[in-house]
């Protein structure tokens, strides 16, 4: 029998409300050990908000919520200890150099180490894996803007967190930047069994590192699944594209295979170039966005 991973966040009918507006209404998930989740959704979704009240920097209107068996509104330093956060910006520590920031930092987790999860991470080390090592020495201010984020990963994860939470981790980054976070945030989920809940609104992100992904949208979840399941929710038509005859042809079906299979029993020789796109996660989400917008509020 395959082991039942420990829930490491559980959340029950999660509500905030600001002033007279309801911004979150009865959100309920929970996070396994070592999975990577997502959460997605527009602009004023409540992706912050929730990963806020988890990280218990701000307190929620009602619900139940544990994060690794506590409640964050009154979780204390032992608790926190086990938490990274990277926040959207950081913009306070210009003078420091890398290792230096790295150090002093890591001093804090010291006393929290356990046999099994020492605790900080050594600088040199973690100056590695985010890929800082030829600015070790570097004064802050005098990082690019993907370097600084690297370094916001580094302050994240120096205590070695359980759980870690990334909102909008890769927002400045270039592509290969990019690629290179995406092998470190894999690294953190294979070697050291971190559980990861990451806000973004890169869909390719999403589907790249995500076991499963939570779509927000007006303060309500309306998905929850990995982003295979998601599309067989919505089950969008594949394109199929090919040149027949010097000519080039599209053709939008569900079943791509049963198309695919009679066009080269008809056509064999004539055709060229076939490719079948199945539909994306953007196009998934985007359809899940405008059906639950077209829904009335009294059928949520
Ligand atoms: N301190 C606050 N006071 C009042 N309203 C707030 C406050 N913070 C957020 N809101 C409102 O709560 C809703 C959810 O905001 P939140 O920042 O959680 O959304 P988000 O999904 O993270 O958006 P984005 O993708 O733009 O970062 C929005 O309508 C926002 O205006």
């Amino acid at each position: 029998m395959a082991p039942v991973q420990q829930v490491v966040l559980d959340v029950n009918g999660l509500r905030m409300r600001y002033g007279p507006a309801d911004v979150l209404h009865d959100v309920t998930f929970q996070a396994r050990h070592g999975e990577v989740l997502a959460l997605l959704g527009p602009n004023g979704a409540g992706k912050t908000t929730t990963i806020e009240i988890l990280e218990g920097f701000r307190m929620r209107s009602a619900g139940r919520v544990s994060v690794l068996g506590a409640d964050p509104a009154r979780g204390d330093e032992r608790w926190r200890a086990r938490l990274g956060v990277v926040l959207q910006s950081w913009r306070d520590h210009g003078k420091w150099r890398v290792r230096e920031l790295l150090a002093h930092l890591g001093r804090y987790y010291a006393a929290y180490g356990t046999a099994a999860i020492p605790r900080p991470w050594d600088p040199d080390e973690l100056i590695e894996a985010v890929g800082l090592a030829g600015q070790a020495d570097k004064k802050i201010r005098t990082l690019s803007g993907g370097q600084r984020r690297r370094l916001d990963v580094a302050i994240g994860i120096v205590g070695r967190p359980e759980l870690l939470f990334l909102d909008e981790p890769t927002a400045a980054f270039d592509p290969q930047a990019r690629h290179e976070f995406h092998d470190l945030v894999r690294g953190l989920v294979g070697g050291h069994e971190t559980t990861i809940v990451l806000t973004t609104h890169d869909l390719d992100e999403a589907e790249k590192l995500a076991d499963r992904i939570i779509v927000l949208n007006g303060g309500r979840i309306i998905a929850d699944g990995s982003a295979a399941e998601l599309a067989r929710r919505i089950a969008g038509e594949d394109e199929v594209r090919w040149v027949q005859g010097g000519e080039r042809r599209t053709h939008r079906t569900a079943d791509s295979t049963g198309f695919v299979r009679d066009l080269l029993r008809r056509h064999d020789d004539e055709i060229r170039e076939l490719e079948v796109h199945r539909a994306s996660l953007e196009q998934t989400y985007l359809a899940l966005v405008r059906q639950a917008e077209s829904e009335p509020e009294a059928s949520r």
